[in-house]
């Protein structure tokens, strides 16, 4: 067969039933280029089709005459040609393919919903143009021509014509008219439902009960000015009760119009602040240097490096560019998205995984548009389709989450980043407060590497030299704003504690800090690892532990306050019983639980300090959407004293009344399985303390733990990151660890034990075989939790050298029986 031209195209089509790509001939005189929206034939339907590969031999499995064409090119260049090379370059790295990423990339009926369009091009159009075209093109023109704008969308075209696909074809072809894909309007105005006090009632009066009265006095307490969900939330009522207060009239609840972004009513605009100096120095560096470096900016907790983020944008947005910002998880973050909404307004989108398909694909469109725009969102974000890129900031770049565990590509949204940074030529800044392993180290890389630039290279060190390195800038901001201090951090053993009687899950220095806090009005911060109430609960006469059905691991114990229901939940399949009144094994009355959560807390604050209020943030109490901000806000208005919390905790509270943070227990941090677990540690505790003492008042942390000599307990209490990180790299290296060494995890799950195992096991020996000497396999081994969700899950390590070629894993898949699963994933973090 030939090469040359290629005949061929293979493309993703639009459609729930497609799978795979679909191989399509191209007509001789239509030009196509990969990334191109076409029409194509799909069954009995035509649909829309992104042209994913060129091909100048047909799939060997088809015979070419069964090929059928391509209807049409609908629109070109929608995508720019980096963005495809940084898709390919993600199925190429994280070992999957293209159609998988792109499926990833892309939101849901992307092209279904897209409008095509045919506008006529008059001036082209020579007189007597008929005689030169078919009937079915004579018939759309004559349409076209009739209309007001001559411009008609491709459906009402082949309403009225027979044969319109070639009509228009032939019409394009000709220069005559062309095809696009119609931006869609502006969205319409969301309308939301508001509350508004408008009377308070008597004392005297009759008519208004005391609920209502209750009621009342609530939302006036909020400024009685709410959106009516926020509000029903807020005063734990129905609606119907809303309603007869508005027929009483002494509340309005009327519709009014919400922003794009659904914030608080009453966001102001924000102006940019007076620089500290080492801020001015990051702003100064990323306004010179436009094209594409990686940017560390360390800045301690409370260092203000979101004004630098937001004044580095604004130039580039002034140029016509735009601005991506990645963030852990949104929710957890209104502030973060409030800030950037007041400086710049309604050019600013926030995309996330908890949108409807239908705003997901408006921001898509929106930002194929071109115009310059800030995009907040999670780590899928990082494939948002912005043209102009200017500036790409990851904030909190240390935080896992960026990393996706499954379904493939199990991609690091930190990594694919760096790509598009590169392609683009734009800067990425990585922010954080304790940076990751993975991010100092290449900074420390790129330092020696031009520290020794100027002597001549001898031939190995060419291959490290700072050519070959991503430019980097390691900017620092080392103080909170203000000259506010660092608060001090007192670490309390809490053996010391038990020997002297305190069984409380406070110490003494706890309480006490917390009764200061409480006499001078501040507010305080208290963490702990778990949600729930306990980790486990297990029989005092036989020791039997409860236990979830369908994975290997203990259920915790959940009671939401006390007096509630007791229950038994899952945290990893979130299967949910009743606690038994009895043990199952033995009968005893006596099952006792263990291990705290933020519920045991909670209800220790309730019985030992009574007079704190206590709010609790978890998976558990957010679970609403807006709740997240629903609680911040409470919190932020004084409606009590303490913020009991999880991980969640962690992420960017800003509020100046917080003065006290306590770490209940840091040890559940400590003894993770995992060579991560320090780096993890330290880097939660560390942002954890952050939150105190941000205001005028000075803050205090206190940080509790069994083993008050544990080396991250000592590194977070001195908060010497260099010399923290400076050990950790030197153990990753004896261990060749990343990010002295790479991993690549294979796992192997199915509903049937042995399937599973089995397969593991071939997959590994077959690896034995071919891997050379750069990798070492380990394995197969269960996994940690053998069972999650009925799945049995097996694993297999691979180890290499940081220098090494990752093998080629995409045949093994194809080895794996029907009901075995199998995800590559390359430089995994979580080998759980
Ligand atoms: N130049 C400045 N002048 C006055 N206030 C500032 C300045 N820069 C930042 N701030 C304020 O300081 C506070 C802390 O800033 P920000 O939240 O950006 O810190 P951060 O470095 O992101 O902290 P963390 O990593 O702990 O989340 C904010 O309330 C911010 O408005
Ligand atoms: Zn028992
Ligand atoms: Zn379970």
């Amino acid at each position: 067969m030939s090469s040359g031209a290629p005949k061929w195209v293979a493309a993703l089509v639009d459609s729930v039933g497609a799978q795979g790509l679909y191989t399509y001939r191209l007509p001789p005189d239509l030009k196509v280029a990969v990334g191109d929206i076409l029409s194509v034939p799909f069954g009995s339907q035509q649909l829309g089709a992104i042209a994913i590969q060129l091909l100048s031999t047909p799939p060997p499995d088809l015979a070419p005459a069964d090929i059928r064409p391509v209807a049409a090119v609908i629109s070109r260049g929608m995508f720019s040609p980096t963005y495809w090379q940084l898709l390919e370059r993600v199925a190429a790295y994280y070992q999957t393919s293209l159609i998988q990423v792109i499926r990833t990339a892309l939101p849901p009926g992307l092209l279904g919903r897209s409008q095509r369009r045919l506008r006529l091009l008059p001036d082209a159009i020579p007189p007597e143009a008929e005689m030169f075209l078919s009937p079915a093109a004579v018939c759309v023109l004559s349409q076209l021509q009739q209309s007001a704008q001559g411009d008609y969308t491709w459906q009402y075209l082949r309403q009225k014509c027979r044969g319109a696909y070639r009509g228009i074809q032939a019409l394009v072809d000709r220069g005559w008219a062309e095809s696009y894909l119609a931006l869609p309007t502006p969205p319409r105005p969301q309308r939301r439902q508001a509350v508004t006090v408008v009377q308070v009632p008597t004392p005297e009066d009759p008519t208004v009960t005391k609920r209502q009265r209750e009621v009342l006095s609530l939302l006036q307490r909020r400024g009685g000015d709410l959106w009516l969900q926020e509000a029903l939330q807020y005063c734990r009522t129905t609606s119907a009760t809303m309603r007869s207060l508005a027929r009483k009239g002494l509340l309005v609840i009327e519709e009014r119009e919400v922003l794009r972004q659904p914030a608080s009513p009453e966001l102001g605009a924000d102006h940019p602040k007076v620089l500290t100096a080492p801020q001015q120095t990051a702003v100064e560096t990323l306004r010179t240097d436009q094209s594409f470096a990686m940017v560390l900016l360390h800045g301690v907790t409370g260092s203000g490096k979101t004004e630098v983020y937001l004044q580095a944008i604004a130039p580039r947005l002034a140029a016509g560019q735009s601005a991506l910002v990645l963030v852990p998880e949104i929710g957890l973050t209104p502030q973060l998205t409030d800030r950037f909404q007041q400086r710049f307004g309604d050019r600013v989108y926030v995309y996330h995984s908890g949108l409807s398909d239908g705003e997901r694909y408006d921001a898509w469109r929106r930002m194929l548009q071109g115009e310059p725009m800030v995009v907040i969102g999670t780590r899928s974000a990082v494939f948002s389709p912005l043209p102009q890129l200017g500036i790409i900031i990851l904030d909190e770049e240390h935080d896992g989450s960026f990393k996706q565990d499954q379904p493939m590509p199990c991609y690091h949204a930190r990594t694919v980043a760096q790509w598009r940074a590169e392609l683009d030529d734009c800067p990425l800044v990585l922010g954080t407060a304790t940076p990751s392993l993975e991010s100092w180290s290449a900074q420390q890389l790129r330092a020696i590497a031009e520290a020794t630039e100027p002597q001549p290279a001898s031939p190995e060190a060419t291959s490290q030299s700072a050519a070959t390195l991503p430019p980097r800038h390691y900017l620092v901001l080392p103080d909170r704003v203000h000259q506010r201090p660092p608060p001090p951090i007192t670490v309390v053993d809490m053996r010391l504690e038990l020997q002297i009687g305190n069984r409380s899950i406070f110490s003494r220095s706890l309480r006490s800090a917390l009764e200061t806090m409480k006499s001078r009005e501040e507010q305080g911060i208290l963490f702990i690892q778990r949600r729930g109430h306990s980790s486990f609960v297990s029989c005092r006469e036989c020791g039997h532990v409860m236990m979830c059905p369908h994975c290997d691991v203990s259920l915790s114990y959940h009671q939401s306050r006390s007096g509630a229901a007791e229950m038994l939940r899952c945290h990893y399949c979130g299967f949910g019983q009743m606690q038994p009144p009895r043990c199952p094994a033995c009968d005893s009355q006596y099952l006792k639980h263990f291990g705290s959560g933020t519920q045991r807390v909670e209800q220790a604050i309730a019985q030992e300090l009574p007079e704190l209020r206590c709010l609790r943030f978890d998976s558990d109490t957010t679970r609403a959407k807006g709740a997240h901000r629903a609680l911040l806000a409470r919190f932020a208005q004084g409606e009590a004293d303490v913020l009991v919390g999880t991980q969640m905790l962690t992420k960017g509270i800003d509020l100046p009344q917080v003065t006290v943070v306590g770490i209940i227990a840091a040890d559940g941090l400590l003894y993770m399985a995992d060579y991560r677990a320090s780096e993890r540690a330290f880097q939660v505790l560390t942002q954890v303390a952050g939150r105190a003492g941000r205001g005028e008042q000075p803050g205090r942390v206190i940080l509790q733990t069994y083993n008050p000599e544990n080396p991250v307990v000592q590194a977070v209490k001195s908060q010497d990151i260099q010399h923290f990180l400076t050990t950790e790299q030197q153990q990753r290296q004896a261990l060749d660890y990343p990010p002295a060494g790479r991993l690549v995890l294979l796992r192997i799950t199915s509903p049937d034990r042995a399937a599973a195992e089995h397969t593991a096991q071939d997959l590994a020996a077959h690896l034995a075989s071919r891997l050379d000497e750069a990798w070492s396999l380990l394995g197969p081994v269960p996994a940690p939790i053998l069972r999650v969700a009925r799945r049995y899950r097996w694993q297999v390590l691979l180890k290499g050298a940081i220098a090494a070629p990752i093998p080629d894993l995409t045949d093994l898949a194809k080895q794996c029986p029907a009901h075995v699963s199998l995800t590559i994933d390359v430089d995994p973090l979580n080998l759980m």
